[in-house]
């Protein structure tokens, strides 16, 4: 897999933002509007009386975006045009309501780093993160890594230990380092802490020298 034109330490400034950050564009503010729906749907009171009318409204907004949608394959096309930084994938994408989204930058020493905040559409055990979100993260995190390092790979292997519950409501840092590189196979670790530095999931992860087309 190429990392193109992606900035890397050797290259670039510590402190380079490596993700997408929200731009406050009119679709970045609607996919942020969404993700607050998705909180507020799950925070709003079972008895809320207006409920069924939400839901037409709902689907009215997204017959309206369907009704403005190209045909899948076109899109696919759209959106990995250029060698761009993704503004779509489910981490950090600015336009995917599925993304918290996590912003990543840099650091001198190879590692990336980042801090979010999750709320209630993450959760697994009572007020903690779900760990398969824990996990999804994280291996983006490392992609971004090896971005970062220099290199870029599929995941083969994702291996992760669940040290403590991670909280929700509170800001945690997540961060991933190139560790390794033995021909087409590259090692990269990384972990999930709380603000007073516990760490409640790490990861290392066997990443293999490939890449899948870009759609054209
Ligand atoms: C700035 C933003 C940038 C952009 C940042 C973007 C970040 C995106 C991050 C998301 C990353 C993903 O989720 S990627 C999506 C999830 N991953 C996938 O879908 C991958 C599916 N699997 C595959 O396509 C394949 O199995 C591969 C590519 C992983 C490997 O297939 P291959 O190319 O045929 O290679 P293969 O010969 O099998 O393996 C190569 C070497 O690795 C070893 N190997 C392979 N798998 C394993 C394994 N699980 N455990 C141990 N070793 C393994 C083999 O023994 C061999 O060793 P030796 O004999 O050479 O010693």
């Amino acid at each position: 897999m190429s990392v193109g034109t992606h900035p890397t330490f050797e290259n670039s400034p510590p402190g380079t933002v490596l993700t997408s950050p929200p731009d406050g564009s009119a679709v970045d503010r609607a996919t942020g509007a969404a993700r607050r729906v998705v909180d507020a749907l799950l925070r709003t009171d079972r008895g809320n009386a207006n409920l069924a009318r939400v839901a037409e409204e709902l689907n009215s907004i997204a017959e309206h975006l369907e009704e403005h949608a190209p045909a899948v394959a076109e899109r696919l096309i759209d959106m990995w045009n250029g060698e761009g930084v993704t503004r779509h994938d489910p981490v950090t994408g600015p336009e995917n309501a599925l993304a918290p989204p996590l912003v990543l930058e840099g650091l001198p020493d190879g590692s990336v780093r980042g801090t979010v905040t999750l709320t209630i559409p993450y959760q697994g055990p009572p007020g903690h993160v779900h760990g398969g979100v824990s996990a999804l993260l994280l291996d983006h995190v490392l992609g971004v890594a090896n971005a970062w390092g220099g290199k870029a790979g599929m995941t083969a292997q994702l291996s992760t230990r669940y040290h403590r519950p991670t909280p929700l409501f509170e800001p945690l840092t997540l961060t991933g380092k190139l560790i390794s590189v033995d021909g087409r196979k590259i090692t990269t670790a990384g972990d999930i802490r709380t603000a007073d530095g516990q760490v409640c999931v790490s990861v290392e992860g066997l990443f293999v020298d490939k890449s899948v087309p870009r759609p054209r």
